[in-house]
This record gives structure tokens, C-alpha cells and sequence, in this order.
């Protein structure tokens, strides 16, 4: 018997990285090849963007996916939310050259306010919400923090990026596959001082760090490589990660829905005071996956150098948090 359709919201649905992720998700790769889905896009309620809109679904359907079930345009996040088991809040002004993702924080943190109450009034309760939208990890704070009905577990913030951008530098120095690369994770915010962290990563079963045994080029090479990825790409492209963007948007929900047979991947999830992150704050942390839930993976060692890497990813992402307290 075919599957029941789920509802998946994506916001700023006509927008580059919406535009790399629809036709992925109508086609099953986000939450399986038997699950039919009904798009419900939101965009500004501005000619132009709802027209732009309308275009991106003539698209969608002239590709005639069979588990496309429905498809609707939104300017409201009231009613582009309604019911919705899935949101990928990816609408947002991105950043230019020379900005800092902190740098959106005001121009984006009153988007993350309204939706967050929308979903609160009229999403599913179980909603699965991923944050796109940069700067990512306050914005889904903020989205939580304006859902109280709604479980703070159901809010989840983009880290799987960093996750897979600090996978093909290990497979690069390394020599081998990503596919081979267990156990890699990225702590922390989506900004240049997340930690990502190959300690205990193995690769067919070898220690990375073993492998790589360079601590100069963890500190100054694949940190800062890692850390400052989104800022290299829009200094080439002159716009910011799109396809990229949208392939961890998948890999993260995929992942969130269909479960990672013990796995480690990365999500950016509210704490619960592991690691001695404070309750609340949208940190990236190691987690695997089971029927629909996430697990942080818990009694890692932390030594001298990760810690002071925590600390600050840590002491950023509560000014970005102070930043906004007045409008939560
Ligand atoms: N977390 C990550 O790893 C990651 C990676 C890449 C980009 N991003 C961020 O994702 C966001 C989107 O990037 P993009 O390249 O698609 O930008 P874009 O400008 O191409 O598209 C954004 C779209 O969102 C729409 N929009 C703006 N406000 C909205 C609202 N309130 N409701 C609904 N739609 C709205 C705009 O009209 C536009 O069509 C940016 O904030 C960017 O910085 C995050
Ligand atoms: O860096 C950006 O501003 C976009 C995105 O967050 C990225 O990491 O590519």
C-alpha cells in the first residue's frame, strides 16, 4: 500500500538554494523513494518573488515526479505552515563579500520570530524544523524561543555543511574516501569559530588523527580551511553556497527522518547541557539517529585544545543569543 503524502514547508522557495532543493525533494532523495510529499512554498508576498515563485512550480511540475502530491504558493507563513510535518527554513538574506553570517542578525531575526510563531499556532507537533537561513544557529534559537507549544527538540540548525566540508578535507589529506570516514563532527555555530573535530574519526577502521598526526595543519590549515569555506565560495561565485547548501539540507533531514544505523553525523540541535553547553543554545554536536530522534553521542573526551575551541565557538553563539533577547 503507497505511503500517506507528508506536508514539507520550504521557505524562501525561490531563492538559489531553494531552487537546488525542491526538485531534490519532490524526487524522494530527502525522505525516500515511497514517501510522496506536498510542497507547501513560502515566499515574500511581493509580485515579483510570488512570481518568481510560480515559475519554480511550472518547473517542478514539468518534471512530473510521481511522489509529487501537491504543491502550493504561500506568502504567509500561516498558512504556508499549516499542518506541515517538515520546514526547511531557508529564507533569509544572505551575506556579501566581507560580511560575517552575525552580521544578518537583525536584518533576519525578525523572519525567524514570525515563523517561529506560526508554526507554534498551526504546524504538526511532531514538525521536524531545519534552519537554513544564516545566521543559522540563532535564527532556529529564535524559532524555538517563539514556539513554546512546540518541543524544543523538533528545532534543528544547519551544521551538516561544515560536517561535509570537513570530510572532503580529511579524504583529500588523507588520500582516501569520504564514504570510508566515520566519526567526524563539527561543534558548535555555523561561523568561522566552529570546531570541527577528526579526534576520533577512524577511516576503514584507522585512526584519522593517526593518519594526518599534524597538529599544525589541524590549527592552521583545516580549521581555518573548514571554518571559512561559505566566505572562500562567495569571494569565487560572487553569491553565497546554494547547491551545497541544499545537498546537506537533504543529507540532515534524510538523516533526521530515516535514521543513520549508528552513524555519526552532525546537527545543530538545543542542548540539554551536554558537554557543559548550557541548556537551549543551538550547538553543533555529534548525534546519531533512530526513528525520527536524535541522540547526541555523550562521554567523549574533551582535552586541553577542544575545550578552548568550545569555549569560544560557546561565548559567540550567547553574544549572538544576548543580541536578540529583547525580541524573544
Ligand atoms: N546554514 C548553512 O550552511 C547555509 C548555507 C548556505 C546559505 N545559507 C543561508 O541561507 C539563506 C538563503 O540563501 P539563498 O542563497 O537561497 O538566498 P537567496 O537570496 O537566493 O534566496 C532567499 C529567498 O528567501 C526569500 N525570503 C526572504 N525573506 C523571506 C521570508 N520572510 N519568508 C519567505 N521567504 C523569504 C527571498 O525572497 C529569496 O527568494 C541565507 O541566509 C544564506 O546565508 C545557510
Ligand atoms: O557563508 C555563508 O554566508 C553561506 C553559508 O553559510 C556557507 O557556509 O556557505
Amino acid at each position: 500500500m503507497s505511503k500517506k503524502p507528508v506536508r514539507v514547508a520550504v521557505t524562501g522557495a525561490a531563492g538559489q538554494i531553494g531552487y537546488a532543493l525542491l526538485f531534490r525533494i519532490a524526487s524522494g532523495e530527502m525522505l525516500g523513494k515511497d514517501q510522496p510529499v506536498i510542497l507547501q512554498l513560502l515566499e515574500i508576498p511581493d509580485e515579483k518573488a510570488q512570481k518568481a515563485l510560480k515559475g519554480v512550480m511550472m518547473e517542478l511540475e514539468d518534471c512530473a515526479f510521481p511522489l509529487l502530491a501537491g504543491m502550493e504558493a504561500h506568502g504567509d507563513p500561516m498558512t504556508a505552515f499549516k499542518d506541515t510535518d517538515y520546514a526547511l527554513l531557508v529564507g533569509a538574506r544572505p551575506r556579501g563579500p566581507g560580511m560575517e553570517r552575525k552580521d544578518l542578525l537583525s536584518a533576519n531575526a525578525a523572519i525567524f520570530t514570525a515563523q517561529g510563531k506560526a508554526l507554534d499556532k498551526v504546524a504538526s507537533r511532531n514538525v521536524k524544523v531545519l534552519v537554513v537561513g544564516n545566521p543559522a544557529n540563532t535564527n532556529a534559537y529564535i524559532a524555538m524561543k517563539s514556539a513554546p507549544s512546540l518541543p524544543r527538540k523538533n528545532f534543528t540548525a544547519m551544521l551538516r555543511l561544515d560536517h561535509n566540508r570537513a570530510l572532503s578535507q580529511v579524504a583529500a589529506k588523507t588520500g582516501t574516501q569520504v564514504k570510508d570516514i566515520e566519526k567526524l563532527t563539527v561543534w558548535g555555530n555555523h561561523s568561522p569559530t566552529m570546531y570541527a573535530d577528526y579526534r576520533f574519526a577512524t577511516v576503514n577502521g584507522k585512526a584519522v588523527k593517526d593518519l594526518i598526526n599534524d597538529q599544525e595543519w589541524n590549527a592552521n590549515t583545516f580549521l581555518p580551511t573548514v571554518g571559512k569555506r561559505g566566505a572562500a565560495i562567495i569571494e569565487a561565485r560572487g553569491l553565497s553556497s546554494a547547491a551545497s547548501a541544499a545537498n546537506a539540507a537533504i543529507d540532515h533531514m534524510r538523516d533526521w527522518a530515516l535514521g543513520t544505523n549508528g552513524k555519526w553525523v552532525t546537527m545543530g540541535i538545543p542542548s540539554d547541557g551536554q558537554y557543559g553547553i548550557p541548556k537551549d543554545t543551538m550547538f553543533g554536536f555529534p548525534v546519531t539517529t533512530q526513528n525520527g530522534e536524535y541522540k547526541v553521542v555523550e562521554g567523549l573526551e574533551i582535552d586541553a585544545f577542544s575545550q578552548e575551541r568550545i569555549n569560544i565557538t560557546l561565548k559567540e553563539l550567547q553574544e549572538e543569543q544576548q543580541g536578540v533577547a529583547h525580541l524573544l
